[in-house]
């Protein structure tokens, strides 16, 4: 059997005396979705944020592809696209400008190629001239999680990744995300969405304690 891609032990984390995390172990292959569910506080988010190097955990072990996981490694930042909430947005770049900035960057062979596919794909292709602070709340997620799937990644990170879509996008989403694991992807996702997730994730992982 073949080693997990992502493998998670005894991951503790705590904001000053407030334990959030404690003793979180789980491991993830290629071509299966974790969802991690749970209620509002309960630490989804800190947990991603463990996993990317956001936060540093207060205990346990992170490693990707056998390797600690260190978030300025070259490795990661190849293989590792996430989409969080407070993705920061560089003002002064159009939608078009952030796209192709991060396939030149990854080294995607056709750049204008993948860019137009990922904007039309995000139905955010009418947009492609406009700065960041101009697009609606939804067309700045979608904008979000273009940056994830225009560049070639080995693990998507998710927090929330349905929330401010309509259900065209909702659909579009849970259709990519399998795609992605047929292609080989891993997938960690934070979720509210019982729709996503059971379309999507292939275990689940609860924080918090019980719903
Ligand atoms: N930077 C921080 N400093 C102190 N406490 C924090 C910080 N970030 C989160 N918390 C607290 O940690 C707990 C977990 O927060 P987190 O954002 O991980 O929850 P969540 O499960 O993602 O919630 P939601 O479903 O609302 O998105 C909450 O009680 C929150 O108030």
């Amino acid at each position: 059997m073949s080693a997990p891609l992502l493998a998670v032990d005894g991951l503790r984390h705590a904001y000053g005396a407030h334990v959030v995390l404690d003793a979180v172990s789980f491991q993830v292959n290629a071509g299966t979705a974790l969802a991690v569910v749970g209620r509002n506080g309960t630490g989804k988010s800190t947990l991603l944020r463990c996993l990317t190097g956001a936060e540093k955990p207060t205990g346990g072990t992170v490693t990707f592809d056998g390797r600690t996981y260190e978030e300025t490694s070259a490795d990661i930042r190849r293989d590792v696209a996430t989409v969080f909430d407070d993705i920061d947005f560089f003002p002064d770049l159009t939608v078009a400008e952030h796209l192709d900035l991060l396939a030149r960057a990854h080294g995607v062979p056709d750049p204008e190629v993948a860019v137009d596919d990922t904007l039309r794909e995000l139905g955010i292709d009418g947009t492609t001239r406009q700065f960041p602070s101009t697009l609606s709340s939804g067309q700045r997620h979608r904008l979000a999680l273009a940056t994830a799937f225009v560049r070639p990644r080995r693990l998507l990170v998710l927090d929330e990744p349905e929330q401010r879509l309509d259900v065209e996008g909702r659909q579009w989403l849970a259709e990519k995300l399998r795609a992605d694991l047929a292609d080989g992807v891993a997938v960690v996702f934070a979720s509210h969405s019982p729709d996503l997730i059971e379309a999507v994730a292939t275990d689940t992982l609860r924080v918090g304690g019980d719903a």
